[in-house]
């Protein structure tokens, strides 16, 4: 007797079997490793790049004590002996290298950046003081000892790790390199990626609309998302549902590339060609993944170059561009994968899972609601195809496998966009 098949009217119904979205995590972390040389660089063209090398602080930053303000210098028990009244012994500005020691009641006029003297350590604000009829420099009373100066080795001690290897070069952290006299710097070479959409309904945007066609999202999407000088990209464009077709694209740019990331037909239609060509032409580590939306995703390797193939819904596709591309980035590069940072808070909506054992990353922002509370809201339909509600998010808001049902203010989880970017 056989028994009729159950239809299923969700059709991420089957996700018993599929990966975790953590093992999946795991597996780019075992199989993936730094892939690219390095160079050696000026730090004006350093920005966004991942540094390649440990540089540390040859010597103390700010070199010597320096006045933080323009004003009069001193040592504070003089200003306390002398009642605040103190006779002008030296001018000492900006970039001055000489020495200067103070007589017993003499104070320096002194210039935001130069050093202090060699007995003072208190620098009183120019506006705050007079000079008396006495010819001395009135200065009033309350100044603590210290006070407007700034300590040798205060921002960076000698030996101090400024940056380390595998960290993404900030403006910040290229004025610090700057500030120890860095002129070139070891960094990771840009990864080099090809992007490319399938399917043989997609257009290019600017062409002519016709019926049954829709305009490539995904691309420049992957390109926006990559935008940054850790990577450079080639645009491979739009390849139709033909296996040899994808074949030959994918085959030569996996000789001049470490990465391909590649759109739609990444799920078992007859028109979704990836499964085979990825397994015809090298390896391939996953495919089916129990997360939603995202669930045909493959991650492989043709010879030194990875794959990473997205489903072709606008919205998975930037959903796991987040959640794995980028992490698979991180790795080539020889980064630190990291979690993204999301907060936990109270949710503004309710929900039930059709079914568990999958993760769930709905579309959303944070509000204030009208007690002050921070609330996570989510756009109200799921579609994957829906970039209205990609389009109004800040984030996704991460429904663990285990929870099946959210209720109004149960707390939840809010991950930002940009905290899943590597760094
Ligand atoms: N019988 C089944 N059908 C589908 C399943 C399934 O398990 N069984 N999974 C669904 C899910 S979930 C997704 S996601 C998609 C998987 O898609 P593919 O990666 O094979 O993508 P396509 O079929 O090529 O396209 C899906 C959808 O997205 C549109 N698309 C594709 N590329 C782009 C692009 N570059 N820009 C904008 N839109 C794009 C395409 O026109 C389709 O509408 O399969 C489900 N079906
Ligand atoms: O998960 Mo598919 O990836 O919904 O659109």
């Amino acid at each position: 007797m056989t028994t009729q098949r159950q239809l299923l009217d969700d059709c991420f119904l089957h996700d018993k079997d599929r990966m975790k979205h953590a093992e999946v995590l795991e597996t780019i972390d075992r199989n993936l490793a730094l892939i690219v040389d390095d160079e050696e660089l000026t730090i004006n063209d350093a920005a966004g790049r991942v540094v390649a090398e440990d540089i540390i602080a040859p010597r103390n930053v700010p070199y010597t004590d320096n006045t933080a303000v323009d004003g009069y210098a001193f040592a504070h028990a003089d200003y306390i002996s002398c009642n605040g009244k103190l006779s002008l012994g030296a001018l000492i500005a900006a970039g001055d290298a000489h020495e200067v020691t103070l007589k017993k009641g003499e104070c320096a006029r002194i210039f935001t950046g130069a050093i202090m003297p060699n007995n003072a350590e208190t620098v009183a604000m120019q506006e705050d003081c007079d000079i008396g009829e006495d010819g001395k420099i009135h200065i009033p009373p309350g100044l603590k000892q210290g006070a407007n100066c700034r300590k040798s080795g205060e921002d960076l001690k000698a030996g101090t790790p400024v940056v380390k290897q595998a960290e993404l070069l900030t403006p910040a952290k290229i004025a610090a390199l700057a500030s120890i006299g860095i002129d070139k710097i070891k960094l990771r070479k840009k990864l080099r990626i090809a992007i490319l959409s399938t399917g043989n309904e997609i257009l290019e945007s600017g062409q002519d609309f016709t019926a049954g066609k829709v305009y490539d999202a995904n691309r420049p999407m992957l390109k926006a998302l990559l935008d940054g000088n850790m990577v450079s990209i080639t645009d491979l464009g739009i390849l139709p549902d033909d296996e040899s077709a994808i074949t030959q694209a994918m085959q030569r740019a996996s000789k001049t590339h470490d990465l391909i990331l590649t759109s739609g037909g990444a799920s078992r239609g007859d028109e979704d060609h990836m499964l085979n060509v990825l397994s015809n032409l090298g390896k391939r580590h996953l495919w089916q993944i129990a997360i939603k939306p995202g669930r045909p995703m493959m991650f492989g390797q043709i010879k030194n170059c990875v794959v990473v193939s997205l489903p072709g819904n606008p919205v998975a596709s930037m959903v796991c561009a987040n959640l794995y591309a980028y992490p698979v980035i991180a790795k080539l590069l020889g980064m630190k994968t990291k979690k993204p940072q999301g907060v936990n808070v109270e949710a503004a909506f309710e929900i039930k899972k059709k079914k568990t054992d999958r993760r769930e990353f709905l579309r959303g922002w944070l509000e204030e609601d009208d007690a002050g509370n921070t609330i996570a809201v989510k756009f109200d339909r799921d579609g994957s195809g829906l970039i209205t509600g990609l389009r109004k998010a800040t984030g996704l808001i991460e429904i663990p496998e285990n929870v099946n049902k959210i209720n109004k203010g149960d707390r939840v989880r809010f991950v930002p966009f940009h905290t899943f970017k590597p760094e």
